[in-house]
């Protein structure tokens, strides 16, 4: 059986980013990532800072339930690069056969076929900021393979170079659902008045660009609503 590197578990709290924004879930973390973005906020689970567990899918579960009792119905996968593990497919399929949704944030490296099975799926390529190269033929397999109800694309913006990469990647993939994020740049500060005003003047600023753009007539410009309400705190 093929054990998850599982940094976190929390929950329940509310997903703060994309097309499920707002929905009450729990949040499973895992570890390991192919990518380096500079401004991860979440580099504790590739750059050694951090430590995982192996666990196992039945483990997983019930540390779901121990956590968050019986007061969620969705869990939301994310890392790390989830993808990089074959054994999600049998979480999946454990908290499907109780009624349990899931969703899954992945950059759009890695293919899993497990991958299908998740109700929420937002693919998150990278921006020329982040440092990262994105290989588009790897972002077309994911285009190819799911479905239009079940995906979305959501790109993190900080500057006008990656404005113009949202836009290239939402008219390559005008079928999914294609989401804007206002991007952290400082997210260790423990300032929470400074990051709030600072990540509101950003997202203003984002707002200001869709709105002059054609290309994003359909797009949706979300904040990070979790680091609105707290800050860079984690395992919330
Ligand atoms: C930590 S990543 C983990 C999942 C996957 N590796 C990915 O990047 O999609 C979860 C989401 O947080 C976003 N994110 C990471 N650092 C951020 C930052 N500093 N500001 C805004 N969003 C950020 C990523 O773009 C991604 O959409
Ligand atoms: N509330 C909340 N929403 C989130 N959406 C994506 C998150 C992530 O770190 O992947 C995240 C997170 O860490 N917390
Ligand atoms: S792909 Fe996601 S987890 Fe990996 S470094 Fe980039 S933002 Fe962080
Ligand atoms: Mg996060």
């Amino acid at each position: 059986m093929s054990k998850i590197p599982v940094m976190e578990i929390f929950g329940p709290t509310i997903q703060g980013e994309g097309m499920v924004i707002g929905k009450k879930t729990m949040f499973v973390r895992t570890g390991g990532c192919d990518y380096k973005c500079s401004w991860c906020d979440s580099s504790f689970t590739w750059d050694g800072t951090g430590s995982s567990t192996a666990m196992t899918a039945e483990d997983i579960v019930a540390q779901l339930k121990e956590i968050g009792g019986d007061q969620f119905s969705h869990v939301t996968i994310s890392g790390g690069n989830p993808a990089l593990h074959k054994g999600i497919g049998k979480l999946i399929d454990l908290l499907s056969r109780e009624n349990i949704q899931t969703a899954v944030e992945t950059q759009g490296t890695f293919w899993q076929d497990w991958l299908k099975e998740i109700t929420d799926i937002t693919i998150s390529p990278k921006p020329p900021s982040s440092g990262m190269i994105t290989d588009f033929t790897k972002l077309d397999v994911f285009y190819d393979r799911l479905s239009k109800e079940q995906a979305s694309l959501k790109v993190v913006v900080f500057d006008d170079t990656d404005f113009a990469y949202a836009e290239d990647i939402h008219l390559r993939y005008p079928g999914f659902p294609f989401y804007l994020q206002v991007g952290n740049e400082d997210a260790t500060t423990t300032n929470d008045q400074a990051l709030v005003s600072d990540l509101l003047e950003k997202y203003e600023w984002l707002i200001d660009k869709a709105v002059a753009s054609v290309t994003m007539n359909n797009a949706r410009v979300l904040p990070q609503l979790h680091t609105l309400v707290w800050g860079n705190k984690r395992g919330v």
